[in-house]
């Protein structure tokens, strides 16, 4: 009798930027406490996952070439855990294809993105029932970021971050994003952070409660006045060169700009969509970034595309 293969699922998931992110020290399990209020954003990878008889991982566009394809890729982190969560044993037979928009590295969680979309697509895949809760679970033992990307919308994040409630947003708010030429290492800017608190005493950004305020009430302006990172300081530190790329963003008529969580993407929040255009417009000619965005939030968090989209031919090359 012919085995019956499942169709490939692709699943379509989103960057987060983290609208305010405060930092406490640092825990004996080697993580910091944190507050943070993430926002997933329209800017998102596109992960597809197949029965095969030739496992393993693809990566096209951002990260192309760099990106692992191996066994430390998060999204094949992802098919290992959720395979022993359900008690699926021998190598998982699955081939995963990133189609990656969101920078490497660049403090948007793209890596936790993809080890998201991939518990959610093969959760299709292999027809597991299993909810998003029990997903965002497995997530959390992949890292801090990848619960958020589980449900998207816009959330406060407590504990190492992973720790979700969701947060009333009213608005559509619209985001220029600059990405930069090289990426930040997370645990570099952690460490960055504690040797500036070691050294002095760095300001800190405070309560997150004006930030939601703010997102109730669906202002811009007022949440403009309120983007908070205590991570930018490190990443500046690291990357002295952020300034001129905050600045140039101000400076093209964005309301404020912020380092995105661990850096060194800049995101800038600004009045309506026709501001983002310009924006962003001006800030390519500036010279202060490689590639700029422009996005708008909140959106959904990982979901299966359907129909065309779902269809779409797999690129030939592939990464061994
Ligand atoms: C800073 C943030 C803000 O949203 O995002 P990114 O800038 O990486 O996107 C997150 O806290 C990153 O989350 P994520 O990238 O999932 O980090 P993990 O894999 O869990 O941890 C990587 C390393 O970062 C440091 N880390 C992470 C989270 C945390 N609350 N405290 C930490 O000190 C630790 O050194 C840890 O070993
Ligand atoms: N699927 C993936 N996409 C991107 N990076 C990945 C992936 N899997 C593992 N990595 C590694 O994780 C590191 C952090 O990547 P990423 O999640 O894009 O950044 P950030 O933590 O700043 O949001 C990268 O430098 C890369 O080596």
């Amino acid at each position: 009798m012919l085995a019956v293969v499942p169709p490939p699922v692709t699943v379509r998931v989103p960057a987060k930027v983290n609208l305010h992110l405060s930092v406490d020290d640092l825990r004996e399990d080697g993580y910091h406490e944190l507050v943070t209020v993430f926002q997933a954003l329209s800017l998102t990878d596109e992960v597809t996952v197949a029965v095969t008889e030739e496992p393993g991982i693809e990566v096209y566009g951002e990260g192309e070439g760099s990106v692992p394809t191996g066994p430390e890729n998060l999204a094949w982190r992802a098919v290992e855990a959720l395979a022993a969560h359900v008690g699926r044993t021998g190598e998982p037979k699955v081939r995963v294809v990133l189609r990656k928009g969101i920078p490497v590295a660049g403090g948007m969680a793209g890596g936790s993105a993809d080890a998201a979309a991939t518990l959610v697509g093969l959760a299709s895949l292999w027809n597991l029932d299993v909810t998003r809760d029990e997903l965002a679970e497995v997530a959390a033992g992949l890292g801090s970021d990848v619960p958020f990307a589980i449900y998207g919308g816009t959330a406060l994040g407590t504990g190492r971050g992973e720790q979700l409630v969701p947060v009333l947003s009213r608005h559509t708010f619209h985001w220029v994003l600059a990405f930069a030429a090289e990426g930040l290492s997370t645990p570099k800017v952690f460490g960055e952070l504690d040797r500036l608190r070691a050294a002095g005493n760095p300001p800190r950004i405070g309560s997150h409660t004006p930030v939601v305020e703010a997102l109730a009430s669906g202002d811009p302006r007022q949440l403009a006045l309120l983007l908070g990172n205590d991570l930018q300081a490190a990443a500046v530190s690291l990357r002295p060169d952020l300034r001129r790329t905050l600045r140039a963003g101000v400076n093209a008529g964005a309301l404020a700009g912020t380092v995105s969580g661990s850096g060194p993407t800049c995101a800038f929040l600004c009045e309506n969509a026709q501001s983002a255009v310009e924006v962003a417009a001006e800030l390519s000619g500036a010279g202060v970034c490689r590639t700029v965005r422009v996005a708008h939030g909140p959106v959904p968090g990982a979901r299966v595309v359907g129909g065309d989209d779902a269809n779409r031919p797999t690129p030939p090359r592939v990464h061994a």
